[in-house]
């Protein structure tokens, strides 16, 4: 009855709080998607919750809610969250006050609170009180999976921190390329990679609160650009849809039905669409476009990761990820762990 959990219970929970959490990416902006275990001093979890959009309850409040709603509030010993908590009355009350009505005796923290104003706040409370607070990255080495549990913490409030800090929206490109390397699909089609790649490119968009593509695209594809492989988010934002064109000519019924999807801005200058997002509240947006506006996003390094889906000639398909950031969001997607892992980030 130490109260003190094994590595091996703090790392599921991590796993629960990130599963949790990564549900609710492409929903929540601009607020992180942000995730909460509670724990009893056996390690059991009494409940797992996450942030589901801005203006409703933190992760930790609907983690406390389930608890109490399962008559559990007074066998919390421990709680595991993605985002140090908050400390400060916003559109809700602060988490640490929750937390602190409760027994917890240590709280597990993965990312500091990135806003200037709050870092360290929420961890010093908690202190202040009486709690032990323990960082997962002082510890990662000594948790099972603590590596990639750390990493899609992270993931889940870079974009955060890109618009918060910088303000300016995250961008990550999605390119696919044939066995010649190139980009243009089949004649007749507009997509030519695997149901599998497919997939995961829809589980982008869903993860995503705007898409930036082209002039060329439009005329050549007519895409579609909505999310339709994969559930999307019930209750969502709006999102936005840029079509970088400085000629604005994209056929009339193709622009009726993006606009239905879509709130579509156009923009002349690819340079100001970080920009230009970020003053719209988007956090993230996957650009997919062809080969000359790609070609124009990586020499002026407006990108911030960039995955590439390459068919082999076996017919298999090849993804790699290269980054220009220690985290990126693309690491809340098993199927990208390894190709993250193989290729060193490109810091400027
Ligand atoms: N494999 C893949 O992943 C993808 C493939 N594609 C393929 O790519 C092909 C189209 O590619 P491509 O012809 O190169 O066209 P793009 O999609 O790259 O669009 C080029 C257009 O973008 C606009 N533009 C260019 N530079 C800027 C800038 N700096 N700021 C703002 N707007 C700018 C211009 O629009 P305007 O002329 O209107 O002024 C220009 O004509 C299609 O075959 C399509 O199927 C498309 C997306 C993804
Ligand atoms: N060709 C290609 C992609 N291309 C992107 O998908 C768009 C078509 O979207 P939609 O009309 O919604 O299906 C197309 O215009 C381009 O932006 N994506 C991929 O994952 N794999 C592919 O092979």
């Amino acid at each position: 009855m130490t109260g003190r959990l094994v590595f091996e219970q703090v790392s599921k929970a991590f796993r629960a709080a990130v599963d949790e959490a990564r549900r609710f990416v492409g929903a929540t902006m601009p607020n992180p998607p942000v995730g909460c275990a509670l724990l009893d001093e056996n390690g059991t979890i009494l409940a797992v919750g996450a942030h589901h959009r801005a203006g409703s309850g933190h992760a930790e409040r609907n983690a406390l809610r389930l608890c109490a709603e399962r008559g559990l509030t007074d066998r919390i010993t421990t709680a595991i969250v993605t985002l140090e908590p908050c400390n400060h009355t916003g559109r809700t009350p602060p988490c640490t006050e929750g937390l602190l009505a409760t027994p917890v005796k240590t709280v597990w923290i993965a990312c500091p609170d990135p806003n200037p104003k709050v870092a360290g706040g929420g961890a010093s409370r908690l202190e202040a009180e009486g709690r032990e607070v323990r960082w997962l990255e002082r510890e990662v080495t000594r948790i099972p999976a603590g590596p990639l549990l750390l990493a899609q913490c992270r993931g889940l409030i870079a974009p955060f921190i890109r618009w918060s800090v910088e303000g300016k929206t995250w961008l990550t490109v999605k390119q696919a390329v044939n066995i010649d390397g190139l980009m243009t699909p089949p004649p007749g089609r507009t997509t030519f990679t695997s149901r599998q790649a497919l997939d995961l490119a829809h589980r982008l968009r869903r993860a995503t609160d705007a898409v930036v593509t082209a002039g060329g695209t439009v005329r050549a594809d007519l895409p579609g650009l909505d999310v339709r492989r994969v559930e999307d988010h019930v209750n969502r934002p709006q999102r936005m849809l840029v079509v970088c064109s400085r000629t604005k000519d994209v056929p009339r019924n193709w622009l009726t039905v993006a606009e239905r999807r879509f709130d579509v801005i156009f923009s002349d200058s690819i340079e100001d669409v970080p920009k230009r997002l970020a003053e719209a509240g988007m956090l993230w947006a996957l650009v997919e476009a062809g080969p000359t506006l790609l070609g124009e996003i990586r020499n002026r390094r407006l990108w911030d990761d960039w995955l590439r889906i390459a068919v082999r000639a076996d017919g298999d398909e090849d993804f790699s990820v290269e980054r220009r950031h220690d985290a990126t969001p693309l690491a809340l997607f098993d199927e990208l762990a390894g190709p993250i892992a193989a290729i060193q980030p490109d810091f400027v």
